[in-house]
């Protein structure tokens, strides 16, 4: 007899993951510490007119999925109307059995809209009607959405050139109990080779509102946004390593490359990774003194398709897995951190499964000053974030670190519906250990093993982040 489809035992293959899925992990509260949401949205409670809007306007996961099945542009990034890219979501859906997507399209459609039909071409014209008439009423907008998944902290990713005046809107805002926090992104400072490095100096004086015509005062003013984040809530850095360069490097040097920048344009590779290693130190003893967590998130390899790059931009779906070697320049960057006595809380992940043990190695190297889970293996990334990829990570975790003090997911999302994935992960995380119990791997100790539950679905990204739970009222 085989097991009803996403019923409220899904994934759930034992009566152990049962009970500490349904007794620890679902009703704890989400601390989404990474993703792609709209400050501006947020603030507006932004509402969506339809289930397009919704779903398909942003999220290069699905548009991926539809090109894979055949779908034309212009039903996915293209000019046709809403319902026409609806049903073309919808005649993707049944094909993609076996893709997380499948899964998450149905536990959203289930979870904010009480839809239990399956998603294809037969049921579309009635979820459209149905999902469209509840999102046109009250409690579908931006804010709604995020309290109605018990979110108690949003992240967000900004430039540190942002203002973040949204940042500071929101916190005004009374009745919105929900923290919405700022995540300091400073890849374009760090790329030197890019063509947005030049232009990107230039925003940062005119934001800062200080001369950054040297090395140094480009140090300062940096330094000034990231007290801005700071006193704006900002407990968390992100940065896209898509390659981990690091060489060490004096100041003088960093300030002969970063001069040859500006002067020139391109500097040589051996030159990047000086520039980055010094930069990334910079910005990681500051992070260590504000006690922020650092993000790493390595080997993305982006805009793969250039005639899409050229019309899409940057996150439509043409990205893929890098590969390379990471261990001994991650190793360099982190211990040239410890030596100083100024690693910060560091947060490891990469994007090729390859890498999974020699991040959790390396994760072992550096934990202490008294901080559990001082330097975390990252959940599944973005191509793992499915579940055999959140499986592997988290039993490597386990085999080589201490799974009881990761600080589990997040969603790295831009659709405010995709709270869900932190019930897909919690459900996976319940059925491994539970696992364990079943096989005598583990104690039936429900006490044990409820408080490790809760733990990794919020009490240790809560304690960890130590983000302002109240609403901020910033200057
Ligand atoms: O670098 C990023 O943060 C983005 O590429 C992001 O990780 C990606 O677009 C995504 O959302 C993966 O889940």
């Amino acid at each position: 007899m085989s097991k009803k489809f996403m019923d409220e035992n899904f994934l759930l293959s034992s009566e152990t993951a049962i009970k500490l899925f349904h007794n620890h992990a679902k009703d704890m509260p989400i601390i989404d510490y990474h993703c792609h949401l709209s400050p501006k949205e947020i603030y507006e409670n932004k509402t969506f007119n339809n289930i397009t809007e919704a779903w398909l306007y942003g999220d290069h996961y699905k548009w991926r999925v539809m090109r894979a099945n055949g779908v034309e542009e212009k039903y996915i990034t293209g000019d046709a109307s809403d319902y026409d890219k609806f049903l073309a979501w919808s005649r993707t859906v049944p094909k993609i059995i076996g893709n997380p997507l499948y899964h998450w399209t149905h536990l959203e459609l289930q979870r904010f809209f009480g839809v239990y039909d399956l998603l294809n071409e037969a049921n579309a014209p009635k979820i459209w009607d149905e999902v469209n008439r509840q999102l046109q009423g009250e409690g579908y907008g931006a804010r709604d959405l995020i309290i109605k998944s018990k979110v108690t902290v949003v992240c967000t990713t900004d430039d540190p050139v942002d203002h973040l005046e949204y940042h500071g809107k929101i916190s005004r805002l009374s009745g919105f109990d929900a923290s919405v926090v700022p995540g300091f992104r400073p890849d374009k400072a760090l790329e030197i080779n890019r063509p947005t490095f030049k232009p990107w100096v230039d925003q940062l004086s005119e934001v800062s509102g200080m001369d950054v015509e040297n090395y140094g005062q480009f140090l300062e003013a940096l330094e000034s946004r990231v007290r801005f984040f700071h006193d704006r809530a900002g407990r968390v850095s992100d940065h896209a390593l898509d390659a981990v360069m690091f060489e060490p490097a004096t100041l003088e040097e960093a300030t002969a490359i970063f001069n040859k920048a500006l002067r020139e344009g391109a500097v040589s590779e051996s030159e990047e990774k000086k520039y980055k290693g010094f930069t990334l130190v910079f910005l990681g003893k500051l992070y260590s003194e504000l006690d922020w967590a650092m993000q790493f998130h390595i080997h993305a390899l982006r805009n793969n398709n250039s005639v899409m790059f050229g019309r899409l931009g940057p996150d439509t779906g043409y990205d893929a897995i890098n590969d390379g070697v990471i261990a001994k320049p991650l190793a360099g960057l982190l211990d040239a951190l410890d030596r100083e006595n100024a690693l910060p809380k560091t947060i490891l992940y990469s994007l090729n499964p390859n890498d999974n043990h020699v991040i959790a190695g390396l994760m072992g190297c550096f934990q202490g000053g008294g901080i559990p889970g001082k330097i975390q293996f990252g959940t599944a990334w973005w191509f793992n974030d499915n579940k055999d990829g959140m499986l592997e990570q988290m039993k490597t975790l386990a085999n080589l670190g201490v799974l009881s003090q990761f600080v589990g997911m997040l969603t790295d999302s831009r659709s405010f519906l995709s709270y869900t994935r932190h019930e897909y992960f919690r459900r996976i995380l319940c059925d491994l250990v539970g696992s364990w119990v079943e096989v005598g791997e583990a104690p039936d100790d429900m006490e044990l093993l409820g408080d490790m539950i809760e733990n990794i679905c919020y009490n240790n990204a809560d304690h960890y982040f130590n983000f302002s739970k109240q609403a901020l009222v910033t200057r």
